[in-house]
């Protein structure tokens, strides 16, 4: 059954499983759209209010699957979760968390990769944790060693089951600890953070990550009573304290989605507003989209995207902060399909992040992987073993195909890879994006797509 656009958008629906967007495209993409708080903060700001004595207040919450997953997580755990004083805004009530019983824990396996963040919060609380298997996107590996090697530290005992991980401190405090992750992991930073705020003594972590949402969960921590400092050349230094109080904050807002809506507008030769877009934190993405054939206009409330003449190619690597974030490369693939020439993405983070393009082959796409990167060539960013390079030549047309979304920003470049192509694309599996794009075919609507939701 066809579902008419307008219907299925009533209130922002989100995708739904099974749902298939049948998309024509061919036409550009123009129009507003506002991004709100960022997936990748407010999920952990959320698990933050485990630690406080009184109740927290976070504004600017997307409405996405990832906090849906976390709050009924926060809910499990005895925390009770309302809506604030003005829309996106919620409140954190963790005063019964003592008294819960968290036997449902079992069903939020796979959801997110968010639930590995309650360990310290946990353990300061309870004394004891368990996590049950993790989801997030299936783009390699993604290993948690780093974590529960700096839980260890902290003096927590883990123990791995057959399914999830228990975790208890053995009825001591858990010590501040010298850590210096092997890689400057955005997870294992937050889970030190989220740990050493409240552990007896001083923590060092070295070689930590420094991502915008980092310094956001920083400032909310420190709103608690925190003590953070952040020192040159990737040292954060934590002064436990005994207790922390509730925040008020607003989430930094989702640097990640206005990426994407950027490369929307380049891939399809349109002209988007991203309203709460800022230019310091997408520093190193507005360089590349420049250098990429973007315009772009600095405003009071957003920014402006649109073309500027014809594409061209560019070389990109990605890297932690303030390199360029592998959450932006898929959906700018799409719009180097589209470049006079040959562009090159290094994937240097996740070892598996280009199987997206199998589908922009497919409408047409020249993308040849090379699933051990390219040994050639001066490089910004010393090669990781987990390195794959996809070299992407155009311009090439894309045509309709039946695609299947991989993963969140893989699903969104294949979205935007059909609104680029002539004819009609039938697209499933779209409710994975859910997970990280608020109202996203309220926006889609909104930007002038001509797409159905078959459901
Ligand atoms: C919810 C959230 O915030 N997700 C973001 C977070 O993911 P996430 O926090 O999972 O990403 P990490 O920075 O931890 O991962 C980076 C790399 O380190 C490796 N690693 C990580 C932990 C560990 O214990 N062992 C290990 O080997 C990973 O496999 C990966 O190769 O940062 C990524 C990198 O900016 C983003 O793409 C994700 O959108
Ligand atoms: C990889 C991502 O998210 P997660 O870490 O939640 O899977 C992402 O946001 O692109």
């Amino acid at each position: 059954m066809t579902t008419p656009v307008r219907d299925a958008l009533a209130d922002g629906v989100p995708p739904l499983t099974g749902d298939v967007l049948a998309i024509r495209g061919g036409r550009p993409l123009r129009g507003r759209v506002d991004v709100k708080g960022a997936k990748n903060l407010a999920t952990k700001a959320m698990v933050a209010s485990l630690l406080g004595e009184t109740v927290s207040t976070l504004r600017d919450v997307p409405a996405i699957s990832d906090v849906a997953v976390v709050r009924s997580l926060l809910e499990v755990h005895g925390v009770r979760v309302s809506d604030g004083d003005e829309p996106g805004a919620l409140v954190f009530d963790p005063s019964d968390v003592e008294s819960a019983h968290f036997e449902e824990i079992d069903a939020h396996a796979g959801a997110s990769r968010i639930p590995i963040l309650f360990c310290g919060p946990l353990l300061h609380r309870l004394g004891q944790a368990f996590i049950p298997d993790l989801g997030g996107c299936r783009i390699g590996d993604r290993p948690i060693d780093f974590h529960l090697d700096a839980l260890r530290k902290f003096g927590a005992i883990v123990e791995k089951l057959p399914s999830g991980i228990r975790l208890s401190t053995g009825g001591a405090r858990l010590h501040g600890a010298n850590i210096h992750l092997p890689y400057p992991s955005v997870g294992a930073t937050e889970q030190v953070l989220l740990t050493a705020v409240r552990a007896e003594g001083t923590t060092e972590l070295r070689n930590a990550a420094i991502e915008p949402e980092i310094m956001d969960l920083i400032a909310v921590l420190q709103k608690m009573g925190a003590i953070i400092s952040y020192e040159p050349n990737r040292v954060i230094v934590i002064e436990g304290v005994e207790k922390l109080r509730g925040y008020d904050h607003r989430s930094i807002f989702d640097r990640n989605e206005a990426a994407s809506w950027a490369s929307a507008a380049l891939a399809t030769d349109g002209e988007i507003f991203v309203g709460g877009a800022k230019q310091q934190e997408m520093l190193t993405f507005l360089n590349v989209f420049r250098k990429a054939g973007g315009w772009f206009d600095i405003q009071e409330d957003g920014i402006l995207f649109r073309r500027d003449g014809e594409l061209k190619p560019v070389v990109v690597e990605t890297d932690v902060h303030p390199g360029f974030m592998t959450d932006w490369q898929q959906p700018l693939v799409v719009a180097l399909t589209q470049a006079n020439g040959r562009s090159v993405v290094h994937e240097t983070v996740y070892e598996n992040r280009l199987g997206f393009t199998d589908a922009l082959v497919k409408m047409g796409a020249d993308i040849v992987v090379h699933p051990r990167g390219l040994q050639d060539g001066p490089r910004r960013v010393p090669r990781r073993d987990l390195e794959q390079a996809a070299v992407i030549t155009g311009p090439t047309p894309l045509h309709a195909a039946d695609i299947v979304v991989p993963d969140l920003r893989g699903g969104y470049s294949h979205v935007i890879a059909a609104l680029t192509a002539e004819g009609e694309s039938r697209v499933s599996g779209v409710d994975i994006l859910s997970r990280g794009y608020e109202k996203f075919l309220t926006k889609l609507d909104a930007v002038g797509a001509d797409f159905d939701v078959i459901r």
